[in-house]
């Protein structure tokens, strides 16, 4: 079966679509109004993780709605900040174990209170800023891929990130609208992979690709659909200006 991923297309949907979970996490929101202002209004489930709600609080004129709920270990949420938001009525939920990062919490939170039922998640920050906070970004995507099938997709200021599962993949790439593209990068974080792909300028053909061996980095997107056959989930990622 071959799976047929919408990449970017997914972030500009029409209605009718399957439900969907906003995270801001605690960094500045990349591309906050050509992006992330009509995303925020149309998802079913929009969570701040902890001082993610100081991002959102800043902006101005402030995004509508309010957020669903803001969750974390709050150590990163300011005084006023929280004070605002419990004053407009919105959840504030502590989980306060450290052993869980924030950003784990959000996605717990979406499990435990508002029914898991979003099949497309998508965040906004996370790679980019501290490498231990970008590794773990990466690892949550791998990790969430194979234990809940579910289909995270990570803004950041440059790229759009998400996984791509085992088996045939074609991905939807916006090169017309200038969205996407034109780099992009195939990175074997789950283990070694072996690769085939269509439709990049440097085309993988049945070879291993590893972190420390072979790792398509600056490739670059030369059709309107890229075909991904891999033998183990693989983080796709391409220049993205939405
Ligand atoms: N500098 C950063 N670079 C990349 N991602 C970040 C950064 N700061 C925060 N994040 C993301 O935002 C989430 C919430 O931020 P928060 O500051 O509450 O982090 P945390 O999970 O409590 O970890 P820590 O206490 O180490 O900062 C993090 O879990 C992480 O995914
Ligand atoms: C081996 C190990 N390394 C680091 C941490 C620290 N840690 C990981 S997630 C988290 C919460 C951040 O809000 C903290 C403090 C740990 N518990 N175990």
């Amino acid at each position: 079966m071959v799976l047929r991923h919408p990449g970017s297309s997914a972030l500009y949907a029409s209605p009718g679509d399957a439900p969907l979970a906003v995270l801001v996490l605690n960094q500045p929101i990349p591309h906050a109004r050509t992006l992330f202002a009509p995303l925020w209004r149309r998802a079913a489930h929009r969570l701040c993780i902890d001082g993610g709600a100081n991002h959102l609080h800043a902006l101005t004129p402030a995004p509508t709605p309010h957020p669903t709920a803001i969750v974390g270990d709050l150590d990163s949420l300011t005084p006023s900040v929280r004070h605002h938001y419990e004053h407009h009525g919105i959840p504030v939920h502590r989980y306060a174990d450290q052993d869980s990062t924030d950003f784990m919490k959000g996605l717990r939170y979406l499990d435990e209170h508002l029914g898991g039922v979003s099949s497309t998640v998508v965040v906004f920050g996370g790679l980019s800023g501290r490498l231990d906070h970008v590794m773990h970004t990466l690892k949550v995507l791998l990790n969430e891929h194979t234990a809940r099938a579910r289909s995270i997709l990570v803004v950041s200021e440059d790229n759009l990130t998400f996984v791509l599962p085992e088996g045939e993949s074609r991905v939807c790439v916006q090169r017309e609208a200038g969205r996407d593209g034109p780099t992009c990068g195939l990175l074997p974080l789950a283990g070694d992979v072996v690769l085939w792909t269509e439709g990049l300028r440097w085309n993988l053909h049945g070879q291993l690709s590893s972190f420390t061996g072979l790792m398509s980095t600056s490739n670059v997107v030369d059709a309107d659909e890229v075909l991904v056959r891999a033998s183990r989930p693989v983080i796709w990622t391409c220049e993205f200006h939405p």
